[in-house]
């Protein structure tokens, strides 16, 4: 794989390389020899079957299978409600039935519910074993670093996971040029969250290549994937275990989980919930004086160039949306924790956020009748 750019993810758990780049599909097997990966290492390809029907999987499953002795590939259905325990088993099944051991390596090649499924597979068979994060979708350059995994349970998003780092993440730029538009948006939202809780010249530069990334230009895309890599790394590295800063990765999260929760998965895409959740986030630190109005103003007028939505599609119900927002995995004792903006490029996280407040914030963001 030609990289264009590189970094490496110290994490205290191990470190490795996310390469951005191109020419995947052909070399992946070298590719892979590169991170210690062998021919005849059991290796354990999944992705879901829209990506197992695109041109350039089926090349670099190709390449694969010429090379590798010992290959299984399966797919999921496409979406959010295969990050289900139902899916995992079904992969614990055929890595057993096939005899493959501790020695197993899952390839991950899709978007961030392959690579959260699939690594949450590989955190939990056989008590660990290695897998490598192919990331396919814009979104997904926030999901295959840092080494969450998860399925999710009926009520809560990604309650069920672990930490597990991947031993690479490569990432074929190319491969973004087949993504639907809805999707293509729907990642935008992760890098603009990257740029507003750290990196204030990450923001300027997204407005200054505007342009570029709703053309998806090659180079823009693989700098804009860079600069919102490099900030989740760093976070990463501080803090791989989430005891206190790497909760800010969360900003516009406690909402947004709660709205693909109340609306069922699948109805809002993750990145359409965090765009809502950041709007919703930000009205609430407008009202608690953490930032000025003007900021949220700002904000909610670069969500909407972006195309990405700022108001829920359907109602919800509020009392629903604060009860799931209690059982957040960062909020303790049920008191509601929220990650709030004080200016663009610093965040913070703030605890014991009364329900009043909110509900002032649903309201910000509820469908307009
Ligand atoms: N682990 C983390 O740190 C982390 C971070 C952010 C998001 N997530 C999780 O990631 C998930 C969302 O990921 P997503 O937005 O990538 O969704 P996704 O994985 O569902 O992919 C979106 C759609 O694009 C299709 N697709 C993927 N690559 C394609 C390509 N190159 N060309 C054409 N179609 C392609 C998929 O089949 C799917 O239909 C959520 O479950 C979210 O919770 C996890
Ligand atoms: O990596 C993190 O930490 C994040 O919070 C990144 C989020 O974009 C991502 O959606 C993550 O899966 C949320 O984690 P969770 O712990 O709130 O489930
Ligand atoms: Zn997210």
């Amino acid at each position: 794989m030609n990289g264009i750019h590189e970094l490496r993810v110290q994490a205290s758990s191990g470190s490795y390389v996310i390469r951005i780049g191109n020419g995947l599909p052909e070399t992946i097997d070298k590719t892979l020899e590169e991170f210690g990966w062998s021919k005849k290492t059991p290796t354990m390809v999944i992705t879901d079957d829209t990506v197992a029907a695109l041109p350039w999987f089926q090349q670099l499953r190709s390449t694969l299978e010429m090379s590798c002795t010992r290959m299984i590939a399966a797919a999921i259905p496409a979406g959010e409600q295969s990050k289900s325990l139902e899916e995992a088993a079904r992969f614990y099944d055929l890595a057993y039935t096939a005899g493959f051991d501790r020695d197993t390596w899952i390839l991950a090649i899709g978007g961030g519910v392959v690579g959260d499924l699939a690594g949450f597979v590989a955190a939990t068979y056989m008590r660990g074993v290695s897998f490598v994060q192919i990331p396919t979708t814009l979104l997904a350059h926030d999901s295959s670093i840092g080494g969450k995994v998860a399925v999710n349970h009926p009520k809560g998003k990604n309650i069920i996971g672990a930490f597990h780092q991947p031993r690479a993440v490569l990432y074929d730029v190319s491969t973004l040029q087949t993504l639907p538009e809805r999707e293509f948006r729907s990642g935008l939202a992760e890098a603009v969250k990257h740029a507003l809780i750290a990196d204030v010249s990450l923001w300027q530069w997204l407005a200054e290549h505007h342009a570029g990334i709703r053309e998806r230009n090659l180079d823009v895309l693989a700098e804009l994937l860079y600069r919102s890599c490099k900030v989740k790394a760093g976070i990463v590295e501080r803090d791989e275990k989430e005891t206190n800063e790497r909760a800010l990765l969360n900003f516009g999260h406690t909402f947004g989980h709660a709205f693909e929760t109340l609306l069922g998965y699948g109805t809002l895409t993750h990145g359409e919930a965090v765009s809502i959740g950041m709007v919703a986030a930000l009205a609430l630190g407008a009202l608690l004086n953490e930032h000025s109005q003007s900021l949220k103003e700002e904000v909610e007028n670069v969500l909407t160039s972006l195309s990405l939505p700022v108001r829920l599609p359907i109602p919800i119900d509020a009392n629903e949306a604060i009860e799931l927002m209690r059982k957040d995995k960062k909020a303790r004792a049920e008191q509601l924790t929220f990650i709030l903006l004080q200016e663009i490029g610093k965040a913070a996280i703030r605890i014991g956020v009364p329900i009043d407040s909110a509900k002032v914030a649903l309201q910000a963001v509820a469908k307009e009748r």
